[in-house]
């Protein structure tokens, strides 16, 4: 039996989940998954730990392949999407700064290899809107674990297209002004008609925008 997840808004295309099934190893994650994810949704993926939250994201960020059905976007098979991979932002659990170059040059490194180059001036803003421009020099190895996270996410602070957000505990290490910036974030992604699909442990509360839920508990066969 399939399980319906679909998340209603009549807003553009999106993202459609048909009878998704994800394997690891022996087990089955989830099975025969219906959702669609469209513009203007802020979508909290929840469940518990190992209930595929993380395997769920990265299926929809094109880093593995379902065992089963299909994604699309527009009509079209997502992977095949060049609409949807211009406006993917695929941010994993981990921060993927390189502990060597300094926050600046790790944040000028990560966005050269997202196609999302850009100035040192807009690379800057971005640092100080995070909170960590004082840091810019440092070497992220001699940044605490907040610090590093904000670093990391000052690429949300340089998009200005409605992007398709994919995060993976974004909030983990963030104090409670670094929670309120983020999703300062997502609710501006969010009001120009981008998408983000991100999971927490944290309960979060966005002003401005409905926050939806899509609930991997129960889905497993
Ligand atoms: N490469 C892998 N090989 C085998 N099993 C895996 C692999 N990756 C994940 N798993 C298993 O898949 C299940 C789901 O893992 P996943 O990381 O997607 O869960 P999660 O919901 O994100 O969990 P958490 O809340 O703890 O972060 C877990 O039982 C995990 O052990």
């Amino acid at each position: 039996m399939a399980t319906d997840l679909t998340l209603h808004n009549e807003q553009g295309a999106g993202v459609r989940a048909q009878d998704l099934t994800v394997r690891r190893g022996n087990e089955v994650l989830f099975k025969a998954l219906n959702f669609e994810l469209q513009a203007g949704q802020l979508v909290w993926l929840r469940g518990s730990n190992g209930s595929g939250k993380t395997s769920l994201l990265r299926v929809i960020a094109g880093l593995s392949r379902p065992d089963g059905g299909q994604l699309s976007w527009g009509g079209q098979p997502l992977a095949q999407s060049e609409d949807y991979k211009a406006r993917l932002v695929y941010m994993g659990h981990a921060n993927a700064l390189k502990d060597d170059l300094t926050a600046l040059e790790a944040l000028h490194f990560m966005t050269t290899v997202h196609g999302r180059s850009c100035s040192a001036e807009r690379m800057e803003a971005a640092l100080r809107r995070m909170g960590v421009h004082h840091r810019r020099k440092l070497p992220v190895r001699m940044l605490s674990q907040g610090q590093r996270r904000r670093v990391a996410l000052a690429r949300l602070a340089l998009e200005e297209r409605p992007g398709f957000w994919v995060l993976d505990e974004p909030f983990d290490a963030l104090d409670d002004a670094g929670l309120a910036l983020v999703q300062q974030l997502f609710v501006e992604n969010v009001q120009r008609g981008g998408t983000v699909l991100f999971t927490s442990h944290i309960p979060v509360r966005p002003d401005g925008v409905a926050l939806q839920e899509l609930r991997l508990e129960g889905t497993r066969k």
